[in-house]
């Protein structure tokens, strides 16, 4: 029913006035920020502004009143913990007011959840900051961006991003630096919150405390070293279970060519699931590509998932946050592997990602002859007959290099092979399977294609890589749709790193 509500409210002709709701009250600040990233979408710089503007109010109004009510409703006496607890008064008044407190935080989350959805947006308010300085620099208010992104490096003080654009905008003010200050309010809600937290974490640390930080931008010396050293080692065992799982299975030699490999154990089965869910649960949600004749061949259907479609589903709640984060984090691993291997001496950036599903139309394979994907160079445009490869558009021309990263085997055909310049001479194969990762330079030493998907579903997630930076997959807010940042800013945490500039690319597209 939600959801409904939510399409008929953006449907033509519908104004806010037809929803009379008693909950509305609550949904305020959802109402502000769908019709801000409208705005934003049809480059409505001024109205944009305004409208994050009221967002950012209205968050921090419904956020003091939910902590409010943490402390009207009477906090539930932490239950004895087990029959050989020796929780004695003290224990409990302690556990008792760290209830409390984890309750304020919790608003975080509650605030930042859409009404009927299971997941929260994360990072909710400073995603909501950077929104509206990047709305108030484009609308000319450049006051106001330095005054809403000095509210922001509250968050994130030691942002790059923030900080180099926070250079522009003094640049651009000439001088007049220090009139804008942070909005109060932000720096109350900061403050508020850390000191909450640094109770929580010696709770955590000494009393056994469980609680989990609702925020990414918590600073880290507000959590005990010994409980950083816990996390870290937790990391350390998930890099080397990674890195300890990766084999190379064919190198150049085997694979018959230039700049080629296959890596195997890049994936555990259960990865492979998620992300074989995330497509089917894409698919399902209505995806552009869902049920569409392939376009190299009338016998496949083909689905296609971006990164961003699958933050957008998850925001939308769609599919699970943590599966569209993993599509992320696949890339990154991919392009550490690949760049390790191949030593690039220069940098190595993701261009584009797309998880692409190639099913076989049942009752429609006799006789087949063709291919799943035909003969290509990534990076130009092959003609057979004379051998070239025109380097030039339509052509990708900045990848540099390829990756596929395998789902699954159950289906029939289906396998990717090399061929040499004249789009015939097959120099090798590879059976896909789950896990498995195929590197190749882009270029024209790497002709290849696809058989036939004769029976079942064949998933795959294809990569290309980029060493002009310009071209990397920037997903920046500046200029591709919202709140991929979310996703970024979430999957680089806990370090904090949020690797994004304001130097936008040319967007990849398949
Ligand atoms: O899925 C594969 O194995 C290869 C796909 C491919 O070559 C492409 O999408 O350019
Ligand atoms: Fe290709």
């Amino acid at each position: 029913m939600r959801n409904n509500i939510e399409k008929y409210r953006r449907m033509e002709g519908v104004t806010e006035e037809d929803f009379q709701d008693r909950e509305l009250e609550n949904e305020k600040h959802w109402m502000l920020y769908d019709s801000a990233l409208q705005y934003e979408a049809s480059s409505d710089w001024v109205q944009a502004a305004e409208k994050w503007k009221a967002c950012v109010n209205e968050t921090l109004r419904q956020t003091d009143e939910c902590r409010v009510q943490c402390e009207v409703a009477s906090q539930r006496l932490p239950e004895d913990r087990g029959v050989d607890s020796v929780d004695g008064v003290y224990e409990k008044a302690a556990a008792l007011s760290l209830s409390l407190l984890s309750c304020r935080q919790s608003c975080v989350t509650q605030i930042a959840t859409r009404p009927g959805r299971i997941s929260a947006q994360e990072d909710f308010l400073p995603s909501q900051l950077e929104h509206l300085h990047i709305a108030q620099f484009k609308a000319g208010d450049i006051s106001g961006a330095v005054q809403t992104l000095r509210s922001l490096l509250l968050f994130y003080p030691s942002d790059k991003d923030s900080l180099n654009n926070l250079q522009l905008y003094y640049e651009t003010l000439g001088g007049d630096t220090e009139s804008q200050d942070t909005q109060p309010e932000v720096v109350t809600y900061i403050s508020h919150s850390l000191e909450e937290k640094k109770l929580l974490y010696f709770g955590m640390e000494n009393l056994d405390f469980s609680f989990i930080d609702p925020d990414l931008w918590t600073p880290e010396d507000v959590v005990p070293e010994s409980l950083r050293d816990i996390w870290r080692a937790e990391k350390e065992k998930m890099n080397e279970k990674m890195k300890v799982g990766v084999t190379i299975t064919m190198d150049d030699e085997v694979l018959n060519g230039t700049n080629r490999v296959v890596l195997d154990g890049v994936m555990t089965e259960k990865e492979c699931g998620r992300i074989l869910q995330l497509a089917t649960a894409a698919a399902s949600a209505g995806d552009g590509y869902r049920g569409r004749r392939s376009p190299h061949t009338p016998h496949e259907t083909f689905e296609g998932l971006t990164v961003l479609r699958a933050v957008k589903l998850a925001q939308e709640g769609l599919v699970n946050q943590s599966d569209a984060r993993l599509l992320h984090e696949l890339g990154e691993r991919a392009r550490v592997l690949l760049h390790s291997y191949f030593r690039s001496p220069s940098g190595l950036f993701i261009s584009f990602t797309h998880l692409v599903c190639r099913s076989a139309i049942a009752g429609d394979q006799e006789g087949r002859l063709d291919l799943s994907h035909p003969v290509h160079v990534d990076n130009c445009l092959l003609e057979p007959e004379t051998k070239q490869c025109w380097r030039e558009p339509p052509a990708f021309i900045h990848r540099d290099l390829s990756a596929i990263l395998y789902l699954n085997d159950n289906f029939d055909g289906g396998q990717l092979f090399f061929t040499n310049r004249d789009a015939k001479t097959v120099t090798a194969r590879v059976k896909p399977s789950c896990g498995r990762l195929v590197g190749f330079s882009s270029g024209p030493v790497n002709p290849h294609g696809v058989t036939a998907v004769t029976s079942g579903r064949r998933c795959a997630l294809a990569l290309w890589f980029t060493k002009e930076k310009l071209y990397r997959d920037m997903v920046s807010i500046m200029t591709s749709a919202d709140s991929t940042v979310i996703l970024l800013r979430s999957s680089l945490s806990p370090e904090r790193s949020r690797g994004r500039g304001r130097v936008t690319g040319g967007r990849d597209e398949l």
